[in-house]
């Protein structure tokens, strides 16, 4: 598998064809990824992912107003009217449990909607890394890391969680066929293996949300494998495939 695998650095850095009728893993480490992983461990019934403001107004005008959360942020900081923002952390069992969490982020809920070509996607990050790379390894049709990026740009900790993930299935060797994106995203994991947090916290995301994304939202998003979710979307709604499998 790891010979076709593929990577996109960003969001837009991909066409239709090149998703069709594969299995997408979509990263945003910083955060929607995380907290769409949060939230479903801490019992919420699904994610539904948007696109913009006007979509999650229209899902949630459906919705019984007790069932859902609005979560989102517009530049790190949560929106007019919504319930939370996009930190992981305010994703609680007593916030989301029994819940559905309308998610409307600028990164990670777009990468979604622009990976719609795709036969699956699955959401991935530092925190269900485990989880993703069992998984793959079952997975017997092509598969591409989407990486989300920040507005159509390569984020430093969405490579490396993709690296990551490549250096797991590979067993840390990667063959000379492999793609170039995929033996970049190989190499940075190499490099910054032993400081995960450490180098996620010097990455640019940190920089520019300094003044609005807590260190500790940081530092959760860079646990390894702490949360067995395999979330997966079907239908517009993300759910934890594992659950229901149990
Ligand atoms: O809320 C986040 O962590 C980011 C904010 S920004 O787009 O990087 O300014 O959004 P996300 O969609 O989770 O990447």
């Amino acid at each position: 598998m790891i010979d076709t695998l593929d990577v996109f650095s960003s969001a837009h850095s991909f066409q239709e064809e090149d998703l069709r009728d594969k299995t997408v893993v979509m990263i945003d480490v910083l955060r929607a990824s995380s907290t769409m992983i949060t939230a479903l461990h801490h019992g919420a019934k699904g994610v539904i992912p948007v696109g913009d403001m006007g979509d999650a107004g229209k899902i949630s005008h459906n919705l019984d107003s007790e069932s859902f959360m609005l979560s989102g942020e517009k530049n790190g900081v949560k929106i007019d009217g919504y319930d939370l923002t996009n930190s992981p952390l305010e994703h609680t069992g007593e916030n989301v449990v029994n819940k559905t969490v309308i998610l409307n982020t600028t990164n990670g809920t777009k990468a979604i909607k622009r990976s719609g070509h795709a036969n699956r996607i699955i959401i991935g990050a530092f925190l269900n890394l485990a989880t993703i790379i069992d998984h793959l390894k079952e997975v017997d049709e092509e598969v591409v890391l989407v990486c989300a990026g920040w507005r159509g740009r390569l984020s430093f900790e969405d490579l490396l969680c993709a690296g990551n993930i490549i250096y797991e299935l590979s067993s840390g060797k990667l063959s000379s066929s492999a793609r170039d994106a995929v033996k970049v995203a190989f190499g940075l994991y190499e490099k910054f293996a032993d400081d995960i947090e450490g180098s996620v916290k010097s990455s640019n995301y940190a920089e520019r949300l300094k003044d609005v994304v807590s260190e500790e939202d940081i530092s959760y998003c860079c646990q390894r494998s702490t949360l067995q979710v395999l979330p997966v979307l079907n239908e517009g709604i993300i759910t934890d495939f594992n659950d229901k499998e149990k």
